[in-house]
Parts: structure tokens; C-alpha cells; sequence
């Protein structure tokens, strides 16, 4: 594999990619910058990307931000949706293109977007996706995080009515000793340090299953499916809402500026 760290945060992209460099002794794997708080960001990364002719054969959705204070990015959006969902959405799409390209039928392209538990407590306000009339940062991130599992399985959808050799597939990495927790309550900061050892997975144990999903046989040509520890397991009933999933897509584009090719598919 040539792996792309993209991130926005060039001193832990390059920290990354000199330990992954020591650790397997190979030279492919390198940093670019991506900040997926902003579109423009987004689109540079993705023509860099371009320019490097390479194929694309696995799409990992993994960055996320969780309980910031009320904010927006530089395109107006509020932070959870806009970075958690509309970021990998915009990315997503415009890398679609060259998943397509690059999957083939014994050897599927692959996309996997880490989303979480947190989804199912997760509510899509269609009318205020922004949270401009009452904002929680608990609301906001699950809801960030429910709108990426819609988009997962509207997009398999849509994958498998063009006929492409990609597959979506949405990852629950169960609860994960990370800076995610930074922006929590002091007191949760406090029972996190002292039981973390025993309850929360390590970053290594919370990968585990975007891995499998990335690269294990047993998923190959599999898709819209909601993985958490390695196998197939039900997301919110609201999720498998086929009309929510199509409104959410649309209005999607419309937020990122990009066709809304799901009106060509039945
Ligand atoms: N840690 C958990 O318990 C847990 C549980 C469920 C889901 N998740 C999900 O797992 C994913 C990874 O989170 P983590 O736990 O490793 O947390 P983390 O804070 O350690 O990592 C988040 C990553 O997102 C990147 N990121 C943040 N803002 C960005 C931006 N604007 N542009 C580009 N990259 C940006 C950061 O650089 C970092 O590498 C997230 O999507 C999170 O919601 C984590």
C-alpha cells in the first residue's frame, strides 16, 4: 500500500508517517494537508492528490471533533456537521471518481467512515441541520455522527445502481483512549484518566475494525453495512429511513456546492 496521511496538523501528519516509516521500513507513505473544516481545503487536497496519478483504492473517513464549544468552520457551517459530516461528504464525492477507476469486480474500491455509538441517541434536524435554534455540543456531534451512517448507506445505494466496483461501508469503534475526549467535562476528564485502562480500548484495539473493514477478504464486495468489533451489527432504525437518506443527500449537495447525482437514480 502507498498510504496518504491527510490531516490538518503538519507536525503530527509527519510524526506519523516517521514512525509508520520506522516501524515497516517502507518509504511509501506521506503527509498532505487536508483541513476538513473547509471546503476550499478539501478541494486543494483532492487536486494534489490528483496530480500524484495514483489509483485510490481505500477511503478512510476517520477524522472527528467531538464536543467543541459552539462554532463554525470557514464556510459557515456549525463545527460537528461541518467538519464530522459535510467535510468527508465533500471529500467523499469528489474522490468518487477515482474509486470508481480504481475498483474492480474481484478487487472493490473501498470507503469507510468512522461514525459511533453515540448515532443512536442521534436525532437529524432536516429543517435546522446548522443547530441555529437551540445548539448542545452532545446534540450536535451525535447528529454529525447519525448523517454519516445516512450517508453511507445512500451512497452504497447509489454505488450499486451505477454498477461501480466501491463499496460503503460505516464504523463503530467502540470507546477509544484518544484526545476525542479533550473537550469533555473535567470531571469526566478526571473518571477517564483513572478507568480508561480498564474500559476504554487503546488507539491500536479502536482501529481494529476500520481495518478489517479496509482490508480483510471477508468484506470484499460487501457494502452498506454498520461494523463494530470486526462484524455486521444493526445502526439506528432511523438510519435504514431510505427517504430520510435520499432528503439528507440532497441537501448535502446543495450545502457543498456539488451535482446531486442521486436524481438520476431510482
Ligand atoms: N475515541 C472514541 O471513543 C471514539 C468513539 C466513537 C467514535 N470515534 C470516532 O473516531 C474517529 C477518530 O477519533 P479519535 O478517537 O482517534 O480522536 P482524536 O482526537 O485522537 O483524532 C481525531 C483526528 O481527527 C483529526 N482532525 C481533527 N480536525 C480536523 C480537521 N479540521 N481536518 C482534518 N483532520 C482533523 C485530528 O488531527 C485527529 O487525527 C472520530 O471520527 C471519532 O468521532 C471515536
Amino acid at each position: 500500500m502507498h498510504v496518504i496521511i491527510a490531516g490538518n496538523s503538519e507536525s503530527e501528519g509527519q510524526e506519523a508517517v516517521r514512525k509508520i516509516k520506522e516501524e515497516t521500513l517502507t518509504g511509501k507513505v506521506e503527509f498532505l494537508y487536508c483541513d476538513l473544516a473547509s471546503m476550499k481545503s478539501i478541494r486543494q487536497f483532492v487536486q494534489q492528490f490528483r496530480a500524484k496519478n495514483c489509483p485510490l483504492h481505500v477511503l478512510v473517513n476517520n477524522a472527528g471533533v467531538m464536543l467543541v464549544p459552539e462554532r463554525k468552520t470557514e464556510d459557515g457551517f456549525e463545527e460537528h456537521f461541518g467538519l464530522n459530516y459535510l467535510g468527508h461528504f465533500l471529500l467523499t464525492n469528489l474522490l468518487l471518481d477515482m474509486l470508481k477507476q480504481s475498483g474492480t469486480h474481484s478487487h472493490n474500491a473501498r470507503i469507510i467512515t468512522v461514525s459511533s455509538a453515540t448515532h443512536y441517541v442521534g436525532k437529524l434536524h432536516l429543517g435546522d441541520l446548522q443547530s441555529r435554534c437551540s445548539y448542545s455540543s452532545h446534540g450536535a456531534y451525535a447528529q454529525s455522527k447519525l448523517a454519516l451512517v445516512l450517508f453511507t448507506y445512500q451512497l452504497q445505494h447509489l454505488l450499486t445502481a451505477n454498477g461501480s466496483h466501491v463499496t460503503a461501508n460505516v464504523v463503530d469503534p467502540g470507546v477509544v483512549n484518544t484526545e476525542l475526549y479533550k473537550h469533555v467535562f473535567w470531571v469526566v476528564k478526571m473518571v477517564k484518566w483513572m478507568t480508561a485502562w480498564l474500559l476504554f480500548k487503546t488507539a491500536e484495539e479502536g482501529a481494529s475494525t476500520t481495518i478489517y473493514a479496509a482490508v480483510s477478504p471477508e468484506v470484499e464486495g460487501v457494502g452498506g453495512c454498520y461494523l463494530y468489533n470486526e462484524e455486521r451489527t444493526k445502526s439506528a432504525e432511523v438510519t435504514y429511513d431510505e427517504e430520510l437518506q435520499r432528503r439528507l443527500w440532497t441537501e448535502s449537495c446543495k450545502m457543498v456546492g456539488i451535482s446531486d447525482e442521486s436524481r438520476r437514480v431510482p
